[in-house]
């Protein structure tokens, strides 16, 4: 007897599954990371490029609603706001479930990619790269100047620093393996 082999559903399919369903995706666990960055939302299996992750589900509104809330809202509360244009509107996007994807403006795995199903939009996460389990979602808020931002450049300055501090006092300019060895070469292996 000749076996039928099942396809895997397509990201796009996946994505409208979960959305017309209105449920979560399985394989994530929403965890405390510190009092910095808050929650975060971990992979606890493996993800393949591409894949369908989570929809940011929640209650669209528009730009008036969006005025209000955010004279209404607590600051905490303003952040679960995602604006997004649709059909030549700026739409606003309530968020409720895993809502608590982090900013990864540097190295970020996945990305946010509106789907339309029935005239409607729905926001929806995929992995822009392999995702290993145990590894925090992040994709990028875009361009503006987040606070945590530039808190991250100086700490990234200042660990560069101490990389490069450390290179030049423990191999100063010399003969290294028959190779003469600069400062600002890399270290043999
Ligand atoms: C939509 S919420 C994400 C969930 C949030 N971490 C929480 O616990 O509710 C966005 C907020 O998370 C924090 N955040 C997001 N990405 C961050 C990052 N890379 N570093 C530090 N804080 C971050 C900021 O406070 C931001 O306003």
């Amino acid at each position: 007897m000749t076996k039928m082999k099942l396809r895997k559903p397509s990201p796009k399919m996946d994505a409208a599954y979960f959305t017309a369903a209105d449920k979560d995706n399985n394989g994530f666990d929403v965890k405390y990371i510190n009092s910095d960055k808050g929650r975060g939302v971990f992979s606890c299996v493996h993800f393949d490029k591409g894949e369908f992750l989570l929809e940011y589900r929640g209650q669209l509104i528009n730009n008036r609603e969006c005025d209000q809330g955010q004279k209404l809202y607590h600051d905490s509360l303003k952040v679960f706001m995602f604006e997004f244009p649709f059909n030549g509107k700026l739409l606003w996007n309530k968020m409720v479930p895993l809502g608590d994807v982090n900013d990864g403006h540097i190295t970020p795995n996945s990305k946010i990619k509106i789907i339309s199903l029935e005239g409607k939009p729905h926001l929806c996460l995929f992995a822009s790269r392999g995702i290993r389990p145990g590894e925090e979602l992040t994709y990028n808020y875009g361009d503006s100047e987040f606070p945590w931002r530039s808190k991250l450049q100086v700490e990234q300055e200042e660990k560069e620093k101490v990389v490069y501090s450390k290179i030049t006092k423990l191999k100063p300019e010399g003969t290294i393996k028959g190779k003469v060895w600069q400062a600002c070469d890399p270290l043999p292996h």
